[in-house]
């Protein structure tokens, strides 16, 4: 006998201009995993997972289980609760409709997918703050992860660890999840880093259902990683308060009916790292500067995704002028891009 389950995983939008690492909405693209295990089936380091991919990222993923980033996870968390391999006969579809390094939210999705595949192949039934937990260990910033898992629009924190928490979190990312071979006398990580509890902190705001967001998505990868090494790891006061004031007004003015065009423009801009990026996406200023509420009537604000390279425009109305017109400003620089109109939708799921 076998059985089968779904897991369904949510794109996100990081940021959304000032709330950098802090807020994350989650969008209507797809990180799909069709499962099916025979049961009972016993741990098995020698039968490893049949993994098979379609989709967003389809000719770069790995489908070695031991490379690929959603069943690393998955292994980390049945190896933090005794179960040393994936059971044996297991086989995994993934469809994913989320680009990779596009700053919509891959990762944190492939992430969210391995822990819920986690939980479900050991039987654990992990609160979802535990599950937050084993994702912050592997995603140190809590704004794509803890939206793709809980949907909505969502602010999120760390909490402060201490001195030994702080360094049971803070093992190197090799270590939580090792790309070891199954090799006969390998060390299958006994005693793999366990996350310390309560990790990290949200609470869901509201979100006006008349508001769509317009992903305008270049045709270059840029790789989160890279786009914070060109962050400063200072900031000056004045710079600091801009983005506060604009995050503190702007997570309550997403959920006003109808929402006021005037304030989330302005509410949108950021001082904390889009200035800082626009070395590596050619017509970022441009675009987030030439296409406004008055130029485009139905814009309420625009912004960098994640960590770009997409643009996000919130709208009420007028989709396509603002995905061309910006297709327009890209294309002065030479940059092709493709988009789409995306709403903000619930979280994660796991269906039989
Ligand atoms: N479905 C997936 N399965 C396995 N690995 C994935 C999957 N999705 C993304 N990845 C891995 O994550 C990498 C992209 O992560 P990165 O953090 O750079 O970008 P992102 O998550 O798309 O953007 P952002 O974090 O700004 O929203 C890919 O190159 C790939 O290695
Ligand atoms: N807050 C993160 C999101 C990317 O995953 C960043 O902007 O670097």
């Amino acid at each position: 006998m076998s059985r089968s389950f779904t897991i369904r995983v949510p794109a996100t939008s990081a940021n959304i201009g000032p709330g950098f690492d802090v807020v994350g909405l989650s969008l209507s693209l797809y990180l799909t995993l069709s499962v099916t295990v025979s049961s009972p089936s016993a741990p098995s380091a020698e039968e490893p997972p049949l993994i098979r991919y379609s989709g967003e990222g389809a000719d770069e993923v790995p489908l070695d289980a031991y490379k690929n980033l959603t069943t690393r996870v998955a292994l980390y968390v049945l190896r933090c609760h005794g179960v040393p391999a994936f059971p044996a006969n297991l086989t995994i579809h993934a469809a994913n409709e989320i680009p990779f390094g596009r700053g919509l939210g891959s990762s944190g999705a492939a992430v969210i997918a391995g822990v819920l595949l986690g939980n479900e192949l050991g039987a654990l039934r992990l609160s979802r703050a535990r599950m937050l937990d084993f994702a912050l260990m592997v995603e140190r910033h809590p704004d794509n992860v803890t939206a793709a898992l809980v949907g909505g629009f969502v602010g999120s924190y760390l909490r402060e660890l201490d001195p030994a928490a702080t360094e049971a979190a803070s093992v190197p990312l090799s270590e939580v999840l090792p790309e070891y071979p199954p090799d006969a006398g390998a060390d299958w990580g006994v005693h793999p880093p366990q996350p310390p509890l309560g990790i990290g902190h949200y609470v869901r705001f509201g979100w006006s259902e008349s508001i769509k967001a317009v992903a305008i998505i270049p045709r270059f990868e840029l790789s989160t990683a890279k786009a914070r090494e060109v962050l400063p790891s200072s900031y000056s006061r004045k710079d600091l308060v801009f983005n506060l004031q604009r995050l503190a007004v702007l997570t309550t003015a997403l959920a006003q009916n109808p929402p006021d065009p005037e304030l989330i423009y302005e509410a949108m801009k950021d001082r904390v790292h889009q200035p800082y990026r626009k070395t590596l996406i050619p017509g970022l200023p441009e675009v987030t500067s030439r296409i406004t509420p008055s130029s485009h009537p139905g814009l309420l604000g625009i912004c960098l995704s994640g960590a770009g390279p997409t643009i996000l425009a919130l709208a009420t109305s007028g989709f396509e002028a603002i995905a061309e017109d910006a297709r327009a400003i890209f294309r002065e620089k030479n940059v092709e891009v493709d988009w789409k109109l995306l709403t903000v939708v619930g979280g994660s799921t796991v269906e039989p």
